[in-house]
């Protein structure tokens, strides 16, 4: 079996983002705009934090996966595309963070 991806599911949700299917949670989020699908991310990813900090792996599973779905209907929505993040993630490969955060331009 071929391991689920990130890609897989970004193709699942613009399939879904340009369907009429009135069942689709992702065609009805979208419909609301980014400021809700924002609002979704936020909460999600308060709640995975908070599972973390309590130390319930099980719960941080189910809201981390709820964080990565809201946040690739947030870049679809906002017209990011998970390739343009993924280069960015590939172009810092290049040096540490703390490299990064030196290299910063002071504020
Ligand atoms: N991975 C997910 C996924 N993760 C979380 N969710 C939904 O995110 C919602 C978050 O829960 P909440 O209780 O906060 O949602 P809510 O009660 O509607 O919140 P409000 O909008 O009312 O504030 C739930 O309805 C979850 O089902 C997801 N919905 C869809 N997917 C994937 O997207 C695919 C397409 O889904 P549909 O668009 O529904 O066909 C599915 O096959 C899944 O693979």
């Amino acid at each position: 079996m071929t391991q689920f991806t990130l890609a897989d599911l970004d193709a699942i949700i613009a399939a879904r983002a340009e369907s009429n299917d009135e069942k689709s949670y992702t065609r009805k989020l979208m419909g609301k705009g980014v400021a809700k699908c924002a609002q979704k991310l936020g909460e999600e990813a308060v709640e995975a934090a908070i599972a973390a900090v309590q130390g319930d792996r099980e719960e941080l599973t189910g809201e981390a996966a709820d964080v990565l779905y809201h946040l690739l209907v947030v870049l679809k929505t906002a017209g990011v595309s998970l390739a343009d993040v993924m280069a960015e993630l590939e172009r810092r490969t290049g040096q540490t963070g703390l490299e990064e955060k030196a290299a910063r331009p002071s504020e």
